[in-house]
């Protein structure tokens, strides 16, 4: 790939006592692009997250936004600069309303608060008529949207989500690739941690699979899923074109 990666990481390690939770693990993230990151439980995915927001600093490597080093940058310096990040746990403002949930992140970072954008965004979302509904009150697909409405509330450049779809409907799964295509379209880099591997491969245009802390293979849907190693390590037997498994039904390799 070219230099115009906007989010790179280059030979990450981190240890948790004995555990390599990552071991050289390298990453590019192009603008524009929607990139998946998938594999078994405890291959090391919401880790290279926490490195690559700044919420963990890495024992080796380095983490570089628009070609500068990051490393030891915080969350906050990051999240100013373009990157966002949702989490596995939901983390809405529950007593806000969905509308007010926008409009509080936007204030809280560049910008200042644009009605226009999250009514756009909302809308999107299928969360018109909810915009006054209090999001502690919503079941976890319409929450999950929530979240990433309020991530693209003042379009960043970097979306990192974290099993987005875990949760969600069938159609709130289509309408939330339609929302990561859009966002792609106009430029933001999307890596996308998820379970749901028959999702990733639909919506992404590369995927990334982790294993025991390392980088087990990288390329198109198509070549990951043809891959002897993936299969193996993750995929099992099942074809995920032909079976789309369920979360439930992606979770580890047992
Ligand atoms: N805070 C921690 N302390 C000790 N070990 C940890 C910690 N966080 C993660 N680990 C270990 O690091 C490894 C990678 O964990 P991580 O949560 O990054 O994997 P994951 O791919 O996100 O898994 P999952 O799909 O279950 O969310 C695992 O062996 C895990 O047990």
């Amino acid at each position: 790939m070219s230099g115009t990666s906007v989010l790179r990481a280059e030979g990450v390690g981190v240890r948790f006592g004995g555990v390599r939770a990552l071991d050289g693990v390298g990453l590019r993230l192009a603008a524009g692009e929607v990139c998946g990151l998938i594999g078994p439980n405890g291959a090391g995915k919401t880790t290279l997250f926490d490195v690559l927001s700044g919420i963990r600093r890495p024992d080796a490597g380095r983490v570089l936004l628009d070609g500068a080093e990051v490393t030891r940058r915080s969350p906050v310096w990051r999240a100013r600069h373009g990157m966002r990040r949702t989490f596995q746990r939901r983390q809405l403002f529950g007593q806000l309303t969905v509308a007010d949930n926008l409009l509080v992140a936007q204030e809280s970072r560049r910008g200042g608060a644009d009605a226009g954008r999250a009514a756009e965004l909302l809308r999107a979302c299928g969360l018109e008529a909810l915009s006054g509904t209090y999001a502690g009150t919503l079941p976890v697909g319409q929450a999950r949207m929530v979240e990433l409405a309020r991530a693209a509330a003042d379009r960043p450049r970097v979306l990192l989500l974290d099993e987005p779809a875990s949760g969600m409907t069938a159609d709130e799964r289509e309408r939330l690739a339609a929302v990561v295509r859009v966002l792609a379209a106009d430029g933001c880099a999307v890596l996308l941690v998820e379970h749901n591997v028959a999702f990733v491969m639909e919506l992404c245009s590369r995927v990334v699979v982790l294993d025991l802390g390392r980088v087990l293979a990288e390329g198109t849907p198509a070549e990951v899923r043809a891959d002897a190693r993936v299969r193996e390590a993750y995929l099992g037997t099942r074809d995920p074109a032909r079976t789309a498994p369920d979360a439930q039904g992606m979770r580890g390799r047992a």
